[in-house]
């Protein structure tokens, strides 16, 4: 397939044992991300297995044009370099940790991923939250507009809103439960107080890398080049506050308490053998308009996106988290990633490196692929029944919410995202 090369090779292996059939981190994946271990500070490092390889430490063995920015405690200057400074770093850590003859020097940079504390990859200087997936937009559209679900500019412009960047948060964030307005159907005035209706968003998160100038749209073609890698994202939502707040400026204080990232950047490049061509428009659908037209044959993610809830009364049953939903990616996205690029730039808006895009919520057109409670309960109307036997409309205090994905495709090994973990507190 298209721009693929021998750290893509399925028969390419690591002398770390553990990356050799890792769920998330075989040597054909090398995630990016800033962490913390022994007391120092925060490092850049990639994910190998069980470990991570501290590249600070690593120094000497990388190019000497690079050390600057990969010694800051943030990906945003190294990002900013491009996507082809990102392949030959690929090029090079792929090296080291294939080939025995490093072994010995490399191992010792190694540390255990269950010692060391993620962090926020980047500086986030702006994150813009789309609504990409149709049958999302359409199943909450039904329930906030009854009478008219899908507005008419849908399937015309990517409908985006700008989120708040200082409440993103890497995993492991506590939820705490908002508080805010929220006005109940029979009641004539709100009331303020905690949200009755906590939910989860399932989403991906984009990372850009190069950025471009203030004036100058980055073309659907172009787009590809800034975008350097993904993550998963929830975008935590108070659905109570959300239907009261919403009109006429759309979402607010519903959910910009936080947002929650897996910490690790799966780059682009290590996504190239798991693209598919974008979802098929339904028969009678508006062509893109011209800014919009995408030409990649396969700008689509092949990925298998889920979402667990472990409840505390599981937790002391000793019982695994419950799957609450799970669906390809691909089949939820009506835009691209290309198309969402183009347009945040095409009236000349800036993006900069570290910046964050969320997707918007992706769920399928099946009932086992719904990626948020509100729709999995119908509104709340159909509350859930967990292993335990207790039920679930919204998320109660002491529930964790797990985000996961995984790219697989036929001649490729298969590779993951890690975790996006949540735990709701009152
Ligand atoms: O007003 C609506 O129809 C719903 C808006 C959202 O929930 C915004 C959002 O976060 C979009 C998404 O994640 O798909
Ligand atoms: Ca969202
Ligand atoms: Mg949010």
């Amino acid at each position: 397939m298209n721009g693929l090369d021998h750290t893509h090779d399925p028969a390419l292996t690591s002398w770390v044992d553990s990356a050799n059939g890792h769920r998330d981190f075989p040597i054909q994946n090398l995630p990016l991300g800033v962490f913390s271990a022994e007391g120092a500070g925060r490092r850049i490092g990639v994910a190998i297995g069980d470990f991570i390889l501290d590249l600070t430490q690593a120094a000497d063995l990388l190019d000497e044009e690079w050390r600057e920015e990969l010694a800051l405690p943030v990906l945003n200057a190294w990002l900013a370099r491009g996507n082809g400074d990102g392949r030959l770093l690929r090029h090079r850590l792929s090296e080291l940790l294939s080939d025995p003859r490093y072994r010995d020097d490399v191992e010792p940079l190694l540390i255990g991923q269950s010692e060391a504390t993620m962090h926020l990859p980047c500086l986030v200087g702006d994150y813009t939250d789309f609504y990409v997936g149709i049958h999302h937009a359409t199943n909450v559209g039904k329930q906030f507009r009854p009478d008219q679900p899908l507005l008419p500019n849908y399937k015309y412009v990517p409908i985006g809103y700008h989120g708040r960047a200082s409440s993103v948060r890497a995993s492991g964030e506590p939820v705490i439960r908002p508080s805010g307005q929220r006005k109940p159907p029979e009641a004539e005035v709100p009331v303020f107080g905690p949200s009755r209706r906590l939910d989860y968003e399932l989403e991906l998160g984009v990372w850009i890398g190069r950025g471009n100038r203030l004036g100058e749209p980055v073309t659907v073609g172009e787009a590809g080049e800034h975008v350097a890698g993904y993550c998963l994202l929830n975008d935590w939502s108070a659905r109570d506050l959300q239907a009261w707040e919403y009109q006429p400026l759309g979402p607010f204080l519903a959910k910009n308490f936080l947002t929650s990232i897996s910490p690790w950047v799966v780059t682009a490049e290590a996504l190239k053998p798991f693209r598919v061509p974008a979802m098929t428009r339904p028969e009678g659908d508006p062509q893109p308009l011209d800014y919009l037209r995408d030409s990649d044959p396969a700008p689509g993610l092949g990925l298998t996106v889920e979402a667990l809830l472990s409840t505390a009364q599981m937790r002391e049953a000793g019982q695994g988290a419950h799957r609450l939903s799970h669906g390809s990616a691909a089949a939820a996205m009506y835009w691209t990633v290309n198309q969402i690029v183009a347009h945040h730039t095409a009236n000349g808006c800036n993006l900069q490196p570290g910046d964050l895009i969320g997707t918007g919520t992706l769920s399928t057109d099946s009932d086992t692929g719904l990626g948020s409670l509100l729709e999995i309960s119908r509104g709340g109307k159909q509350p859930i029944e967990l292993p335990t036997g207790e039920t679930r409309s919204f998320l109660e205090d002491g529930d964790e919410l797990i985000l996961t994905a995984r790219a697989e495709a036929e001649g490729a090994v298969p590779i993951g995202f890690g975790e996006c973990r949540g735990l709701v507190v009152g």
